[in-house]
C-alpha cells in the first residue's frame, strides 16, 4: 500500500537524523521538505522567528495549536528549560502517530504532551487536565479559520494572562484575516508582524506576535 507524506517525513528523519538529537531532527526535515516534498511545516526561516520569540518569552508552559508532523513542537521543545511543558493539540491520529515518533526521536517527549483532539474541545479543559492556569506561549499554526475562535475561547477561559504571547503562522500565506484583523484592532492585544516566507518558497508570508494586555 502506498506511504503517506507523513510516513515518508518520519522515515527521512529516521534515516537521517540522529536519536535524541533535536537539531538534527529540524534539519531533517527541512531537507526533505526543500529535496523531496513540500509539507506544511513552520520551516527554517519563519523557524529562526519562533526560535527567537521562544528564546525571548523563556515559557513554562506552551500551547501548541496543530502538531501536524511534530516539526515545530521539536524546535520549542529544544529551546525550553528544564521542567516547561508544551502541550500540543493535533486532532488527526494519523498525523499525530507521525508526531510522536518524531517527538520520540529527537528525545524531547519530556518536555512535550500531544493531546489527540480538537482544540475547542480541549481548550475548556486545559486546567482541570494538566493543571495548567495560563499559557506563556501560544503558537497557533492549525485550521486557519479557527485561530480566531479558538484565542475567544482561550481568553473566556482565563487560559491568557498579562503579558502572554500568542505567535500565530501563515498570517499572509494563507492568510488569516480574521485572526489579524482582530488582534491588530483589539486593545487588548499588542501586535507585531515578522515578515518572512512561506515554507520552502519565496512567497510572502509571516508571523504575527501578539502579546495580551490582560
Ligand atoms: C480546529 N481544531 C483543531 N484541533 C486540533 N488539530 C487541528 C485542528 N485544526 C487542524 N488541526 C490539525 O492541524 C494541522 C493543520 C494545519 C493547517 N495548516 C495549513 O493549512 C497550512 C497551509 C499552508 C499552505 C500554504 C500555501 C499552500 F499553497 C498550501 C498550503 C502552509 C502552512 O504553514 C499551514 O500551516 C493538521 O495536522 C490538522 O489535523
Ligand atoms: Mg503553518
Amino acid at each position: 500500500t502506498q506511504s503517506t507524506r507523513p510516513q515518508r517525513l518520519l522515515g527521512a528523519v529516521q534515516k537521517n537524523a540522529t536519536r535524541g538529537d533535536p537539531r538534527s531532527v529540524v534539519q531533517a526535515i527541512d531537507q526533505f521538505c526543500r529535496q523531496k516534498e513540500w509539507a506544511m511545516n513552520v520551516g527554517d526561516e519563519k523557524g529562526c522567528i519562533l526560535d527567537s520569540v521562544v528564546s525571548e518569552v523563556n515559557p513554562a508552559t506552551v500551547l501548541e495549536l496543530g502538531t501536524y508532523c511534530g516539526y515545530s513542537t521539536v524546535r520549542i521543545a529544544s529551546l525550553l528549560p528544564p521542567h516547561a511543558k508544551l502541550i500540543t493539540l493535533e486532532f488527526n491520529p494519523d498525523f499525530a502517530a507521525i508526531a510522536r515518533q518524531v517527538i520520540a526521536w529527537a528525545g524531547v517527549e519530556d518536555k512535550v504532551h500531544l493531546v489527540e483532539g480538537a482544540s475547542g474541545d480541549w481548550i475548556p479543559k486545559m486546567t482541570e487536565q494538566f493543571g495548567v492556569k495560563t499559557f506563556d506561549l501560544v503558537f497557533l499554526d492549525h485550521w486557519k479559520d479557527r485561530y480566531l475562535p479558538d484565542t475567544m475561547l482561550m481568553e473566556e477561559c482565563g487560559l491568557l494572562r498579562k503579558g502572554s504571547i500568542l505567535l500565530a503562522d501563515n498570517v499572509i500565506c494563507p492568510g488569516t484575516p480574521d485572526y489579524l484583523e482582530y488582534v491588530r484592532s483589539s486593545l487588548r492585544y499588542e501586535s507585531q508582524y515578522f515578515k518572512s516566507h512561506l515554507e520552502y518558497t519565496k512567497v510572502e508570508d509571516g508571523l504575527e506576535k501578539s502579546v495580551f494586555l490582560g
